[in-house]
């Protein structure tokens, strides 16, 4: 198993390119298989879960040709299998939205029940509840999940909560559903949209995605189109934050500033300096951060999938901040770790209260999730000493060379793949 060993203490200085959003990306290839016609995608971020997916997609017949190491082109037309199960699909969680995007096609799909990441309980009742008001059957046996209808049909559909997969599936099977469908209570994530404007580049005809009420006029057939996903804000942010825990200076570049407000209206209140141009964020992080609250909300609020990262910068920040978790019960297990590099932290039911320590110390840590993961990074890089991370294949589910963008900014981080490499890099770096 691989590690990332770093030598932390040093701000980060510089600028970074951020790639293509992982949770667009992943939902946009399985919509891609919906026409016959050749479909090109760009800016496709090189990380674990997309492979696995194009894997997928390319088992059950589909072509898939990797035209760079971010472009891809996909043709649906040959795909003579609507079973997808093999034994890496069930460990991401977008395998699902293969439902959706056979369903509307095909009208029939059976793929292996999702897995990802270990933050919580993750039920898709919401999904089964908006495949079934279409029209669709829906049974779970034997590790998978089969949707069929004899005819897909437009329909009311209220999600009783905000579901970022939930409403995505819904808006794939209902571009090719017979009549008018309309999503209530809708996520208004930023990929919710770009995966809407992909639908829409094939000839779908979805309005209203980014607010909670999307209309949908099914149609029969779509076509083909040529597509680059947006930016990555999770990325994005992870670098934004990794810049404060530093005290940095960090331009994070491709980036699309709107959808990083949340993130930065919390730089803001920690005390940091924050500039943005049309397509960049800059932060400047100040010797000394300040406490604040922070509680997750589906977008525009605080993104779950940013809250390890910003509670690594509160656990260095002066005073006593609050996490109120709201999204998924098990996102804090990053804090035990945390602990082991002298946080301060205390979790009680879904809320942390963190007493903000000077600096954190070099420990050996183990990546519990992908952003807790990438978390622990972020506070190895400020540590005083070496820290080591295992278990880093859950970051690299989501991030692309990771240690080579951080490498870039000026730190000492390398990914490793023995006990007899960290030795050798403590030897480098003494
Ligand atoms: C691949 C991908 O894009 N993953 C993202 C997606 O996950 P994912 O789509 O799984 O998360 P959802 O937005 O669906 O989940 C939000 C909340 O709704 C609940 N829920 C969801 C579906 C359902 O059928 N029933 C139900 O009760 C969940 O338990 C959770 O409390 O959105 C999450 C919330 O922004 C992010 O953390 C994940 O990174
Ligand atoms: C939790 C995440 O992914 P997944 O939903 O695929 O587990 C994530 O992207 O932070």
């Amino acid at each position: 198993m691989d590690q990332y060993v770093i030598k932390g203490g040093i701000p980060l200085n510089g600028k970074v390119e951020i790639g293509g959003a992982k949770n667009a990306a992943l939902p946009i290839l399985a919509a891609a298989v919906m026409t016959d016609e050749t479909v090109v995608i760009d800016n496709l971020p090189n990380v674990r879960d997309i492979n696995v997916l194009l894997q997928a997609i390319q088992e059950i017949g589909a072509k898939v040709e990797r035209t760079g190491e971010h472009s891809v082109k996909i043709n649906g037309s040959f795909i003579h299998d609507i079973s997808v199960d093999n034994e890496f699909i069930k460990k991401i969680r977008a395998s699902y939205y293969l439902l959706g995007a056979l369903l509307g096609k095909y009208k029939k799909a059976e793929v292996a029940l999702p897995g990802g990441c270990d933050i919580g309980s993750r039920p898709i009742d919401l999904h089964q509840k908006g495949f079934r008001a279409l029209g669709a059957e829906v049974e779970i046996r034997g590790g998978l999940i089969s949707v069929k209808a004899e005819n897909l049909r437009g329909s009311h559909i209220y999600l009783d909560k905000v579901s970022v997969g939930a409403t995505i599936n819904i808006m794939m099977a209902a571009a090719m559903a017979e009549g008018k469908t309309v999503i209530e209570n809708a996520a208004k994530e930023p990929h919710v949209v770009d995966v809407a404007n992909f639908l829409n580049c094939m000839g779908a005809n979805i309005r209203g995605a980014g607010t909670d009420v999307i209309r949908i006029e099914g149609v029969e057939k779509l076509h083909k189109t040529e597509y680059s996903i947006i930016p990555d804000q999770i990325e994005a942010g992870t670098f934004m934050f990794a810049a404060a825990a530093t005290r940095g200076d960090v331009t994070v570049l491709n980036v699309i500033p709107k959808h990083l407000e949340a993130t930065t209206a919390k730089l803001l209140e920690v005390g940091c300096r924050v500039e943005e141009g049309d397509d960049y964020v800059r932060v400047v992080a100040p010797e000394q951060l300040k406490h604040t609250q922070v509680t997750t909300l589906p977008y525009p609020g605080f993104p779950t999938d940013m809250q390890p990262q910003m509670g690594v910068v509160l656990g260095i920040s002066q005073g006593i901040s609050t996490i109120t978790e709201s999204i998924f019960e098990n996102r804090f297990r990053y804090v035990d770790e945390l602990t082991k590099m002298g946080a301060a932290i205390k979790v009680e039911s879904n809320i942390a209260i963190i007493s903000g320590v000077h600096r954190y110390t070099g420990a050996r840590v183990s990546a519990p999730d992908l952003r807790a993961g990438a978390a622990l990074v972020i506070a190895g890089l400020s540590a005083e000493g070496i820290t080591v991370v295992d278990d880093i294949f859950y970051i690299e589910r989501g991030y692309e060379a990771l240690e080579k963008k951080f490498m870039a900014l000026g730190a000492r981080i390398e990914r490793v793949s023995s006990e007899k490499e960290i030795q050798k890099f403590k030897l480098k770096i003494s």
